[in-house]
């Protein structure tokens, strides 16, 4: 397979390892994550994962727009996993995200490191925007976040979470007045309107990203209805959100600048995200997703527009995985009958609304009691409650 020069803007490879070592946010973790389960800080060696973290993007880096997403995918895995061997801890690995994929990974329970010191798990994504890196798009980067043994909130089985990242922050939990919805995407318009009255009230100044997928399409509809300005993007929904988490980056506008993201993504990259947003600050809601809404293509719009750019016309686009009998099912060429098929969707106001109890890992959103999940999340600490544990299985 020929390969291509890397391409100049290498920033979300490199960014990797600034999120790695940043130490901010009110109690100063870095998103190393040295918060004990207390929320007090307890001392784990950063250093290690650092350095891991950066070897898999430097390994990674050769193979940018080399068009094999796997390569690069097996790159990072292999180097990260070299590197962590030697890491002065008794490691495992809790949060991956190969299984979603299928894709080269560290697996789930991996144990690493010498096996003496502290017992520290280990959410990590070796490249997040495989495809975006395939093909030589900006926005994809390795991210690995470390913590306490136990101490990262477990997902379970699920693939998908309902997130929202913004450097808003979030005041549900006190009393105040003007808290807002808490629903995922009744809270869009409020934040939309709270933050464009710090601009002049113009709403279109506020920037809402929601990753294009048609289980996303009514985020994007509700922030356009709000009169935000919707950017739609195809992978890489790790470094949007710690862009969206961070107030500077907001507040420098101009066309990195994201405010909110919002809609239903990679749930294992959510655990990332509440890592990153507990040590760089902002705030995050999520909520499982049930799998049936899993492997959607691309929805229309962005799909479009990357069918323009010339490398991208496979890899970006396809479904990660063909469905299961899919190819082998014959076409239908007969006209009326492709017309009778109705075009997909929700039907609902929401996407979790309307399936049935067998696929729902949660309730609808308006009676869920998502603040508990989203400090889960937000804290990136392990509070499963007894009502999330029993919805799960
Ligand atoms: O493509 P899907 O199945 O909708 O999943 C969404 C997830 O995939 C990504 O776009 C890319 O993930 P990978 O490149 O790590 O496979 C994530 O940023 C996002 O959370």
């Amino acid at each position: 397979m020929g390969m291509k020069a890397p391409p100049s803007d290498m920033s979300g490879l490199a960014r990797v390892y600034r999120v790695g070592v940043r130490r901010r946010g009110e109690s100063g973790c870095p998103v190393a994550g040295v918060c004990g389960q207390d929320g007090g800080v307890t001392s784990l060696p950063v250093g290690p994962f650092r350095l891991a973290v950066a070897r898999a993007a430097a390994a990674a880096l050769p193979l940018v727009g080399s068009g094999d997403g796997d390569a690069v995918d097996g790159a990072a895995v292999d180097a990260l996993r070299a590197a962590l061997a030697d890491a002065p801890v008794d490691g495992r690995v809790v949060v991956g995200e190969g299984e979603k994929d299928d894709a080269p990974m560290l697996y789930l329970g991996e144990r690493f490191g010498t096996g003496e010191g502290p017992a520290i798990d280990l959410a990590v994504d070796p490249v997040d925007g495989t495809r975006l890196a395939a093909v030589g798009l900006p926005g994809a980067m390795a991210v690995a976040a470390v913590a306490p043994r136990g101490a990262f909130c477990d997902i379970g089985p699920a693939h998908y979470l309902e997130k929202l990242v913004t450097w808003w922050p979030d005041d549900s939990d006190a009393s105040s007045a003007d808290a807002g919805p808490r629903d995922i995407l009744d809270r869009v318009p409020w934040l939309v309107a709270r933050i464009a009255a710090t601009r002049g009230g113009d709403p279109a100044r506020v920037r809402v990203a929601v990753q294009g997928r048609p289980r996303n399409d009514v985020y994007a509809d509700a922030a356009r209805a709000a009169g935000a300005t919707v950017e739609e993007f195809v992978h890489g929904d790790v470094e949007r959100s710690l862009r969206a988490a961070q107030r500077r980056v907001a507040d420098e506008g101009g066309a990195g600048a994201i405010d909110v993201l919002v809609g239903i993504g990679g749930a294992p990259e959510g655990v990332l995200v509440a890592a990153g947003v507990r040590a760089l600050g902002g705030s995050m809601r999520a909520r499982l997703a049930p799998p049936v809404l899993a492997r959607t293509r691309p929805s229309r719009g962005p799909r479009r527009a990357a069918r323009r750019h010339p490398d991208a016309r496979r890899s970006l686009l396809g479904s990660r995985r063909p469905r299961p009998g899919r190819r082998d099912r014959p076409r239908c060429r007969h006209p009326r009958r492709r017309r009778a098929r109705p075009p997909r969707r929700w039907g609902a106001r929401h996407p979790l609304d309307g399936l049935g109890a067998a696929d729902r890992l949660d309730r609808p959103p308006s009676r869920v009691p998502v603040a508990l999940r989203t400090l889960d999340l937000s804290l990136g600490f392990h509070r499963d409650s007894g009502r999330a544990r029993k919805a799960r299985g």
